[in-house]
C-alpha cells in the first residue's frame, strides 16, 4: 500500500456516520425550494439516510443562472441542516463553489466525474482547499482510467483534506448496454486493494440509469464491501429536471435499503478457522496453476525454437482452434462457463504468441 494512508475511516468524520452502508440520498438537481425541502423531509425518515445532497450548480444550467441559483441552493440546504438534522453535501466544479459551500456551512463536497477527468480543474480545487478541513468524496472520471481518479484523490489529499473518500459511479459506455454506464467492477476492487484507508462509495443510481436495475448494483456494491451507497431521489410533489429515470423518491429508496443483504467483511469466531483452510485451499491450488502455466510457457518457447529454425510462423490457426475446443469441452464438462474459458485460453494464447516473438527476435 503507497499513498493515501492518512485517509480517515467515514465512521470517524462525524458521529453519525458510525452505520453501514452510509446512505447518502437528494435530489440530481434543485427545481425549487419547496421540492428540495419536501425530499430532505421524506428522507429524514429513513433511518440510514445519513447525507441529503444536492447539485447546486449543475452543467445543465446557463451560466447567468449558475450564481443566482447556488445561492439560494446553499440557504435551502441550511435550512435542511436545521430542520432535518441530516448533513449536507454539494458538488463543486470550481474553486468559487467550494468558497460559497464553505461559507454556507456545506458539511461534504464532492467532485464530480467531468472535474475528476480534468486534472488542471483538480489542481484548482485542491488550491482552494488548502488549509481546510471539509470532507471531500471524488466520484471516478467518465473513461475506465484508474490512474486520473488516483491523481485526483492524491491531489486533493496533499490539499491536506484526509477526510477524503471515493465514489463509484461506473464509466461512459461506448456501445449501448443494459446499465448506464459500465460499472466495471475491478477498478474499484483494484483501488481498494492499493489504498486500504481509503473509503468507497458506490452510486448504483448513475450505474443503473434505471429504477429496477438500482437494487442489483446496490447489492453488488455491499458485496464488495464498500462503504456506502449515493442514491438519487426526489419527492413526488416536486419536479424532477433531469435524469427523472434514474430517481426513486425516498420511500423508495427505503425499500431498497431494507431489501439489501450486509454480509461481514470478516467474522471472528470458529468458522474463520474453516474460511482460513479454503483460504489455505486456494492458495495451494493458484500455486499449481501458476507452475502449470510456467511449464507450458516454457513448451511454447521450445515451439518457437523449432519455428525459427524451419521458418513456420507463430499464429497456427488450426492448432489454436484444436486447443480453445478442446479446452472449451473439457472445461464445461467440469462446470466452468464458456465465457470464462474463451477468455483464459485467449490470454494463453496471447502470452504463447508474444512468448514465440521474443524467441524469434533472438535469433
Ligand atoms: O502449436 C503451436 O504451434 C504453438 O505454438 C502453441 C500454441 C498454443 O499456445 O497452444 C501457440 C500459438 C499457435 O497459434 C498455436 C498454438
Amino acid at each position: 500500500m503507497s499513498g493515501l494512508e492518512n485517509c480517515k475511516p467515514m465512521s470517524s468524520w462525524f458521529k453519525r456516520l458510525d452505520t453501514r452502508p452510509i446512505v447518502i440520498s437528494g435530489p440530481s438537481v434543485v427545481t425549487s425550494e419547496e421540492q428540495l425541502l419536501a425530499t430532505a423531509r421524506e428522507l429524514k425518515n429513513v433511518d440510514q439516510v445519513k447525507i441529503f445532497k444536492a447539485g447546486a450548480w449543475k452543467p445543465q444550467t446557463t451560466a447567468k443562472s449558475f450564481g443566482d441559483r447556488g445561492l439560494d441552493i446553499l440557504q435551502w440546504l441550511n435550512q435542511v441542516k436545521q430542520e432535518t438534522g441530516l448533513l449536507t453535501m454539494v458538488e463543486v466544479a470550481s474553486p468559487k463553489h467550494v468558497e460559497m459551500c464553505l461559507r454556507h456551512n456545506v458539511d461534504i463536497l464532492w467532485i464530480g466525474a467531468r472535474t475528476t477527468s480534468n486534472p488542471f480543474s483538480v489542481q484548482e480545487l485542491a488550491s482552494a482547499l488548502q488549509g481546510m478541513s471539509v470532507p471531500v468524496m471524488v466520484k471516478n472520471p467518465i473513461n475506465p482510467d484508474i490512474n486520473l481518479w488516483i491523481e485526483a484523490l492524491e491531489t486533493i489529499n496533499k490539499a491536506g483534506i484526509s477526510r477524503l473518500a471515493a465514489i463509484h459511479r461506473g464509466f461512459y459506455p461506448f456501445e449501448k448496454t443494459r446499465l448506464r454506464n459500465i460499472p466495471k467492477w475491478e477498478i474499484p476492487i483494484e483501488l481498494k486493494s492499493r489504498f486500504h484507508n481509503l473509503p468507497i462509495i458506490c452510486d448504483p443510481s448513475h450505474i443503473a440509469g434505471a429504477i429496477k436495475y438500482i437494487p442489483e448494483m446496490a447489492q453488488k456494491a455491499m458485496d464488495l464491501n464498500m462503504d456506502g451507497l449515493m442514491m438519487e431521489s426526489y419527492s413526488k410533489t416536486g419536479d424532477a429536471l433531469i435524469n427523472q429515470e434514474l430517481q426513486l423518491c425516498p420511500a423508495d429508496v427505503n425499500q431498497v435499503l431494507r431489501s439489501l443483504v450486509c454480509r461481514l467483511p470478516s467474522i471472528d469466531d470458529v468458522e474463520e478457522n474453516l474460511l482460513e483452510k479454503y483460504r489455505n485451499q486456494i492458495d495451494s491450488v493458484d500455486s499449481q496453476l501458476i507452475e502449470l502455466l510456467a511449464q507450458r510457457m516454457n513448451i511454447v518457447e521450445g515451439i518457437g525454437e523449432y519455428k525459427a529454425e524451419k521458418n513456420m510462423t507463430i499464429l497456427q490457426l488450426q492448432r489454436w482452434e484444436k486447443v480453445r475446443e478442446r479446452g472449451i469441452e473439457l472445461g464445461t464438462s467440469l462446470g466452468l462457463s464458456e465465457t470464462f474459458l474463451t477468455q483464459l485460453l485467449r490470454m494463453i494464447h496471447k502470452e504463447a504468441i508474444s512468448k514465440q516473438n521474443e524467441v524469434m527476435n533472438r535469433k
